[in-house]
């Protein structure tokens, strides 16, 4: 099938190009950039990629009429503003954005700062969650937040089987830079970054909403949860580190049975007790790895889970989006190597 990709130029958008170039469902791929500029030979803004071809301006009817999706991998509030005709003519598009992923337009405006898009187009987006949900017959996808799938796939497990006080979540994640795309600012500045660690939106995340959503569907009595980011001095990956009081009476073999009942049959998520994960053993790859133990003498549950966020947490979940919403191989396209030593 041929499919169109909008923001070829950004981080995860370049990525995504890499994996659909290399993905055995996909005869072709045609770029798209913005609906004002003219078409501009990819080697010239990307020459890394190498590859003799076009980045077309944005155009919704040729889209549609030249390829059978269309993933946006756009800054914030892009699709918002861009998607309705793809909405209406029910074209199946893949969104690795934050714009449809909240259900409500007054949570949305308030964590975002920007209009919200329409409430029915939001309650009519599909959450993809793709370890947990199936993107077969949706037509919109709202791929999930970096920090949010690292956050969500560490508790999964202890919130769905009630294991833990639903109201002692804490979740200290950090990032490195590439989680705040190619814009570079202050924060993000070789000078500021290097040899230093920097929390920011402390309370004020907006995956920290993404995240209660999704963790209320498994138990509503999840109130919020004490959320801080911190920029780490890499390019690439996520470790959440969470921790959460175990409700009394909850043993070891309670906790590790709900990590093998939640994860046995999953292609991408490896969890295992007492062994904990590094960033680096996933960076370049689709895998979410879990390290959890409870402390008997605290009864506190500590659980950290590591990422790639330009893969698993944006691209590569945005692929396994693909695969069931085309009925293809669920790991089909995302069979990478990790970057070694
Ligand atoms: N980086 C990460 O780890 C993750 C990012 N995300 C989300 O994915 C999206 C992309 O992120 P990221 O790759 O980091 O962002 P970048 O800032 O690196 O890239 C943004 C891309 O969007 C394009 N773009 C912006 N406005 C328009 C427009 N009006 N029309 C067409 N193209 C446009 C830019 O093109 P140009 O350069 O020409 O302006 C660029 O290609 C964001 O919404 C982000 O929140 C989600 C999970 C993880
Ligand atoms: C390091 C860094 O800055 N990371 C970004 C995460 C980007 C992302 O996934 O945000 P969306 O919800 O908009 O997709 C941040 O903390 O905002």
């Amino acid at each position: 099938m041929n499919v169109g990709l909008v923001g070829v130029t950004g981080y995860s958008g370049s990525v995504l190009y890499e994996l659909l170039l290399h993905h055995p469902n996909v005869d072709h791929v045609n770029l798209y950039g913005h609906a004002q500029k003219e078409a501009q030979a990819l080697e010239e803004v990307l020459p890394q990629l190498r590859r003799r071809t076009y980045i077309l301006p944005y155009n919704p009817a040729d889209i549609m009429e030249n390829n059978q999706m269309v993933f946006f991998a756009t800054s914030a509030g892009v699709t918002t503003e861009l998607a309705q005709p793809f909405i209406e003519k029910g074209f199946p598009v893949i969104d690795l954005a934050g714009d449809f992923r909240l259900k409500s337009r007054d949570v949305y405006q308030k964590w975002y700062k920007k209009e919200a898009p329409d409430f029915l187009d939001l309650k009519n987006s599909h959450y993809g969650l793709a370890d947990f949900t199936s993107a077969k017959g949706a037509t919109y996808v709202a791929n999930p937040g970096c920090y949010a799938t690292a956050t969500i796939l560490a508790l999964a497990p202890l919130v769905k089987n009630h294991l833990i006080d639903p109201a002692s979540i804490i979740v200290d994640a950090k990032s490195g830079t590439s989680g705040a795309g190619k814009k570079l600012s202050e924060s993000t500045h070789f000078s500021q970054t290097n040899e230093n660690l920097q929390l920011y939106k402390v309370n004020q995340h907006q995956h920290i909403p993404e995240i209660v959503q999704q963790l209320q569907k498994w138990d509503e009595e999840v109130p919020y949860i004490q959320f801080t980011t911190t920029l780490l001095p890499l390019t690439r990956g996520i470790m959440a580190s969470c921790y959460a009081k175990a409700k009394s009476g909850i043993t070891e073999d309670d906790v590790r049975n709900a990590f093998i009942q939640t994860y046995s049959d999953t292609t991408f998520v490896n969890a295992t007790e007492g062994v904990f994960p590094t960033i680096k053993q996933v960076v370049g790859t689709n895998f979410c790895d879990i390290g959890y133990q409870l402390n008997p003498v605290t009864h506190q549950i500590v659980i950290v889970s590591v990422i790639d966020n330009l893969l698993k947490g944006a691209a590569g979940q945005a692929i396994q989006n693909f695969n069931q919403m085309f009925d293809y191989e669920p790991g089909a396209g995302l069979d990478l190597i990790p970057v070694l030593p």
